[in-house]
């Protein structure tokens, strides 16, 4: 679980651009981590596939427990430091109601059981040092895309396994605001913890309205921000409390989150490579411009590769291409070169004669795709080569995988990369895993442990790669100056 080994007074952030996202409508997070599996299926509609339901299965169960690696800060990239829950003591914590946002948005199954408990286990660090110090813990959390209130959407499954984790008895509230909530609140001893119902069951939450943020906020004294997976998003629990409740101060998750995207990809120990794949370059445009800025070495795979193949003339058969990105990849090329960024493309693909679990199969050189054939996975040529560049790196970053890994005739190349960067992680390099369908890669190889770190957020990650603020951070108190 993640650690508090080295939780610093205060962090640094880097940041560039001004860019915050607002709500959107995709599906709820535990119904989009089961989706994850199929994403090729629904992402290119390939009509009729089918993916294999005890696969499915399998992978749900590995993703399980990814984990957020012990805190190993990297300091000294300063643009603006953040307030951290560890500059507050017992003398600014005992007795006092501190409204703790995290992100507890856990995937459920139909049971209403937790499938993967990491981000309740990342929370506890900083309730943990709240409650330690004699603090009144409100914690606060959304679940999923509720529209309105909606049972299933309820924060009640997670009592048992924070109480468990807490070592004490979590108090539940049925609603988070109102006269029951501010009586439970009354009620709450020094070290007590009360979880407020899903803050997501009032629309004005995602609309960032004054008056329930002002509302949320008078239940306490100080704000902790610890919810990074939605530190990209301007709702009233994770932006607009901060303006009635100072200090609004970051916890020790969002710090750690900060020190590893922003911090080691800021100032990274060199040579560095990112390593980008996934599916299409149109969702990963940003993230390789912001790193072609800062990175030695660019290795990309996935589905996207198709678009830069076609960008340069070759024949790439039914593989995965966006044709109003050709003109797009040739620029990022060019860009990669005037940088002086090494940049390599796959030299050889496996190959199938559709998109199924049980397709033909085989490997060619990447200008050598027959008609009628889709790439789905990197050849072990391209594996031979991305492994020998990434043995001399100091720092790696890893978006997407390298094909299609939920397919097992197609995840050599991701499995590949996976235990290559716990080889290099174990000595000594810097691993970080940037969130979405990487994370469950690394967990279906067992690898996990041996990253640096393992961000709990996809969007909020992605976000932050592309050079993006985050509205959550922003909002925080900067931290007190550092005395001469
Ligand atoms: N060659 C390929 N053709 C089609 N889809 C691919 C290919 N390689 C990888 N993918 C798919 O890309 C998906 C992940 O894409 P993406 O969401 O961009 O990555 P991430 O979630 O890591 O950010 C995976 O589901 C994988 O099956
Ligand atoms: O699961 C989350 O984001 P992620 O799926 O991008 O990691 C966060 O809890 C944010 O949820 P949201 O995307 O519904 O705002």
């Amino acid at each position: 679980m993640a650690s508090t080994a080295a939780t610093p007074s205060s962090f640094s952030l880097l940041q560039s651009s001004s860019s915050a996202s607002t709500s959107s409508t995709r599906s709820p997070s535990f119904v989009r981590l089961a989706s994850t599996l199929r994403p090729p299926l629904r992402r290119l509609g390939f009509a009729g596939a089918a993916a294999d339901a005890s696969f499915s299965l399998h992978v749900l169960s590995k993703i399980n427990s990814y984990k957020s690696q012990s805190t190993k800060p990297i300091r000294g990239v300063a643009s603006m430091a953040k307030k951290s829950v560890g500059d507050l003591t017992s003398a600014d914590l005992k007795g006092k109601k501190v409204f703790v946002r995290a992100d507890l948005n856990v995937p459920l199954d139909d049971s209403q059981n937790i499938t993967d408990d990491t981000r309740i286990r990342a929370a506890i660090p900083t309730i943990k040092h709240l409650i330690n110090n004699g603090a009144k813990v409100i914690l606060s959390s959304h679940l999923g895309r509720p529209k309105g209130v909606t049972p299933k959407f309820s924060l009640a499954p997670l009592v048992p396994r924070l109480s468990e984790l807490l070592g004490l008895q979590v108090v539940k509230a049925d609603d988070c605001i109102g006269p029951d909530v501010e009586k439970l609140v009354a009620e709450l001893p020094e070290g007590g913890v009360l979880l407020l119902e899903n803050v997501r069951f009032y629309k004005e939450e995602e609309k960032n309205d004054p008056e329930f943020a002002k509302k949320l906020a008078s239940l306490a004294d100080l704000y902790v921000n610890d919810a990074f997976g939605t530190a990209h998003r301007a709702h009233a629990s994770t932006e607009g409390v901060t303006k009635f409740l100072k200090p609004s101060v970051a916890g020790f998750l969002l710090q750690k989150e900060l020190d590893y995207l922003v911090g080691a990809v800021s100032n990274p120990k060199r040579p560095f490579a990112a390593i980008v794949g996934g599916s299409k370059v149109s969702s990963k445009i940003g993230v390789i411009e912001s790193l072609l800025e800062k990175c030695d070495i660019l290795l990309l795979g996935g589905g996207m590769i198709f678009t830069f193949y076609k960008a340069q003339g070759m024949s790439v058969g039914s593989s995965l291409v966006e044709e109003d990105k050709l003109d797009l990849a040739t620029s990022l090329l060019a860009k990669a070169k005037e940088k002086g960024v090494s940049l390599l493309l796959p030299t050889d693909v496996v190959i199938a004669d559709k998109f199924a679990a049980d397709a033909d199969s085989k490997i060619v050189p990447a200008s050598g795709i027959p008609d009628g054939w889709m790439g789905l996975d990197i050849g072990p040529d391209s594996i031979k080569t991305f492994s020998e560049a990434l043995d001399t790196t100091q720092t790696v970053i890893w978006n997407g995988p390298m094909g299609v890994f939920e397919f097992e005739k197609f995840a050599a190349g991701t499995e590949a990369i996976a235990k290559k960067l716990e080889e290099i992680s174990k000595k000594g390099a810097t691993t970080i895993i940037g969130g979405g369908d990487s994370v469950a890669a690394v967990e279906k190889v067992g690898v996990a442990e041996a990253m640096s770190h393992i961000s709990t957020g996809g969007g909020a990650s992605l976000e932050l790669l592309e050079g993006k603020q985050l509205p959550g951070v922003l909002a925080l108190n900067e931290a007190d100056p550092v005395p001469v």
